[in-house]
């Protein structure tokens, strides 16, 4: 009887499916989903794989976001310790695809009906032709705001930066609270800014880096404008618990942030009555107005020993069922075009307010250097915000690192 008749699996470690036959053997999957608010439901989800296939064990591991892209690349280097599936953020993925870490998925298992994702959910997905993740959610940013606060100080969702200083002034005055919470050590919560007057990284298509220009610059003095005209506060380290502590606790009136936050935020005494909480398009600036583009996909290690098993579950992940699933119970923004009119979908508040956003969110390069423009971002954008060094010198900091970084880019 041939190994593939049966169905059974190798002797490999991890075991493993031959052939057409039942699943077999161990997934280990890496999720990087916030512990607290996201990951119990991720973690359930990954272990219902087995209900459909009783011989395959999942085998669930959180790894924090700002570590998992590291350690995945010294494993797969090292050959040990790598998991099968990764939840690949959407700049890792060229990154690790580049570097020959992720199985190219064309033709296999994992990519099912894959007409269904939205188009710029998959563009970081592709990699010099090929396929080598499957989009699991998208996300952009808004202004997250306390309603009760803005009805105590008789004022309107500010649309412009001037607007928010204005609305952020009257709060402090009716209320004494601070209008916003612009977090400053992730380099993320810049690039509003910088699409609102008008600026942007670099232009891949001419190979230029542009975000030391005039509008950069402009950029980086709106946002230590907020802070030293005291509309906002910021904080250069630990800003994701001092925003949603901030917010959550009603010190603040709004923040910027994204979808991912939603269910964290809903566990604030202030949302306890979820109506309370308002959102609205990122303010414009001088130059216009935009949100940027994010997201999660789904990897498969290239020397996973359960490469069947892992195509499967990585097409588990990211079905229609468990989109609709991840949306329902914890706001995300699905990637698959068709699970936004399921009625559980459809009727999201959240859901519904994003998706515009997302279909005009303002995509980078899907570079495999694309994550490291935030770096340099993050070193002189919290610098700027605490004084340490001024709009101009910092706008040209992070230009001459993209230069060294982007060899022959103007
Ligand atoms: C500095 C980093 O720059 C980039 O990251 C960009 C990123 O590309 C942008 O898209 C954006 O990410 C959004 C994201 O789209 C959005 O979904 C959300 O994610 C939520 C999840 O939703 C939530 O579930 C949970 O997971 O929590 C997630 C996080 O909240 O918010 C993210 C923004 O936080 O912004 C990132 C910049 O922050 C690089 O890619 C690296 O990550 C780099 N870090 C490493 C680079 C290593 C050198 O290789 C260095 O040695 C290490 O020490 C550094 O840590």
């Amino acid at each position: 009887v041939t190994l593939a008749a049966c169905g059974g699996s190798d002797s490999g470690s991890n075991g493993g499916s031959k052939g057409s036959g039942e699943l077999s053997g161990t997934v280990t999957w890496w999720d990087t989903s916030t512990v607290g608010s996201e990951d119990k439901v991720f973690k359930q989800v990954a272990e219902d794989f087995t209900k459909k296939h009783p011989k395959v064990t999942v085998k669930y591991v959180n790894v924090p976001f700002g570590e998992a892209q590291n350690k995945f690349k010294n494993a797969a280097q090292s050959g040990s310790g790598a998991p099968d599936v990764i939840r690949s953020e959407v700049a890792w993925t060229p990154d690790f695809a580049s570097l020959g870490y992720l199985a190219p998925l064309d033709g296999t298992s994992a990519l099912k009906d894959s007409d269904d994702f939205l188009k710029q959910a998959t563009a970081s997905t592709k990699f010099n032709g090929k396929t080598y993740a499957v989009p699991q959610v998208i996300d952009s940013m808004g202004i997250f705001y306390n309603k009760k606060i803005f009805k105590d100080a008789g004022v309107q969702v500010p649309k412009t930066i001037d607007e928010l200083k204005s609305v952020s002034a009257k709060i402090k005055q009716k209320t004494g609270k601070t209008g916003l919470y612009l977090r400053g050590d992730d380099p993320y919560w810049f690039l509003s800014f910088l699409y609102g007057e008008g600026g942007d990284m670099v232009d891949a298509e001419n190979k230029t880096v542009t975000i030391d220009d005039a509008k950069g610059v402009k950029a980086l003095a709106t946002v230590k404008d907020l802070v030293d005209s005291k509309a906002a506060i910021t904080d250069a380290t630990n800003g994701w618990d001092n925003m949603q502590a901030a917010f959550k606790d009603g010190k603040v009136a709004m923040m910027i942030n994204g979808p991912w936050a939603v269910t964290d935020t809903y566990a604030g005494k202030e949302f306890a009555d979820k109506a309370n909480l308002g959102i609205a398009p990122v303010p414009a600036g001088s130059g216009g107005q935009g949100a940027p583009q994010g997201g999660h996909n789904l990897a498969v290690y290239a020397g996973s020993k359960n490469l069947e098993a892992s195509y499967a579950f990585t097409e588990y992940m990211t079905s229609v069922e468990t989109q609709t699933r991840i949306s329902k119970e914890l706001s995300l923004l699905p990637t698959r075009q068709s699970v936004y009119i399921k009625p559980d979908v459809a009727t999201n508040e959240m859901i519904s307010f994003f998706k515009p956003v997302v279909d005009k969110a303002v995509e980078r390069p899907w570079i495999p250097e694309g994550g490291s423009l935030f770096e340099p971002i993050k070193v002189e954008y919290t610098k700027v915000l605490t004084g340490q060094t001024t709009p101009e010198a910092g706008a040209k900091a992070i230009g001459d690192s993209y230069r060294k970084l982007l060899k022959d880019w103007k």
